[in-house]
């Protein structure tokens, strides 16, 4: 959907991305990662051409993104960032409707889409004519999300965007990404420097250092198979979520339903025992079995880094 031919911005005659190469897949949910200043944020927004690149091609839908419009580009692109930028003086559902009101929706269309994202974002409907100063933080970036998604886009970046925000509401809120983009299958990109929320949102983890993607993949891959010192050390340092995976089990996060023809663990196993399975196996599938020994579904690797902030 979104592909980079060495691709390569600079300023000041420095490199901030460096001869780049992305393929972003149609409805896959790809986070940008990496040490600060290495050119996450540039890389985002070279996509709907908040910053123009310099070097070599940056393709969506497969024409090169020179040839739209950016305005009409950025229509079909929802942008949410963590300063969430809401107009402070419009209104809850005003700030949601910006795009459908550029696109000049019918009033009733407006309406139907403000309640169904307010719905889907878990925001009460008595939010609708509150001001952006009225709600709490995790509701602004709610509302930020809403808005981004308002007009249905095709692809939805994001930078940052639940960074200003506890924990716990910061964990709730990538719960709801997770959601949002199983049911309605948008491609996503996100940039962060947290490794826990790439591994808990990622299908696919673009890890980038000094203006250059030093490696990328299925999130199993790169913990499993780092292509050099430097991924292993990144990822390295996430040693508490693996911690923290010591109080969840196989059997509560395990698939029901599912099942694979394979040697099955038991639904008591810790999920830390469980990781350190599945890159013994070099899988990111185990079937679970009850303590009667009786199929109980199946873990999947990405299950259990979602599980580790329920634990
Ligand atoms: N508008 C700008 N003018 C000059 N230099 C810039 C500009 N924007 C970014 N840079 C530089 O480009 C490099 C990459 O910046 P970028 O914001 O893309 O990195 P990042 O990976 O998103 O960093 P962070 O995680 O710290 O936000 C940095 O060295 C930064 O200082």
């Amino acid at each position: 959907m979104i592909q980079f031919n060495q691709v390569s911005k600079y300023f000041a005659g420095k490199a901030a991305v460096d001869a780049i190469n992305l393929h972003i897949a149609a409805g896959e949910f790809t986070v940008l990662i990496g040490t600060s200043g290495s050119g996450k944020s540039t890389t985002l927004k070279m996509i709907n051409r908040l910053i123009e690149h310099d070097k070599g091609t940056i393709q969506f839908a497969g024409e090169e993104i020179r040839s739209f419009n950016p305005q009409a580009l950025r229509r079909r692109m929802g942008y949410a960032i963590q300063s969430i930028g809401l107009f402070p003086h419009w209104t809850v559902e005003k700030n949601i409707a910006t795009v459908p009101e550029l696109l000049k929706w019918p009033q009733a269309q407006k309406q139907a889409r403000i309640s169904e994202l307010l719905a889907l974002l878990n925001l009460e409907e008595d939010l609708r004519q509150r001001y952006p100063h009225q709600l709490s933080g995790g509701q602004q970036q709610r509302v930020g999300v809403a808005r981004a998604l308002a007009a249905d886009p095709e692809v939805l970046l994001m930078d940052e965007p639940f960074g200003a925000l506890d924990p716990v509401t910061r964990g709730a809120l990538q719960q709801e990404m997770l959601r949002i983009h199983r049911l309605s299958g948008r491609t996503i990109v996100l940039v962060t420097h947290d490794i826990d929320e790439a591994l808990t949102l990622a299908d696919n983890i673009v890890l980038m250092d000094n203006g250059r993607i030093v490696q990328q993949g299925r999130p199993v891959e790169l913990l499993t198979r780092p292509a050099n010192d430097f991924v292993r050390d990144f990822f390295g340092r996430s040693e508490l979520g693996v911690r923290l995976l010591s109080l969840g089990n196989a059997g509560s996060a395990a698939r029901r339903g599912e099942w694979l023809e394979e040697t099955p663990v038991e639904a008591s196993m810790s999920l830390r025992e469980a990781l350190s399975l599945f890159i013994a196996r070099q899988t990111d599938k185990l079937p679970v079995m009850d303590a009667q020994g009786v199929p109980l579904g199946v873990l999947h690797f990405s299950d259990l880094l979602r599980q580790r902030e329920n634990a």
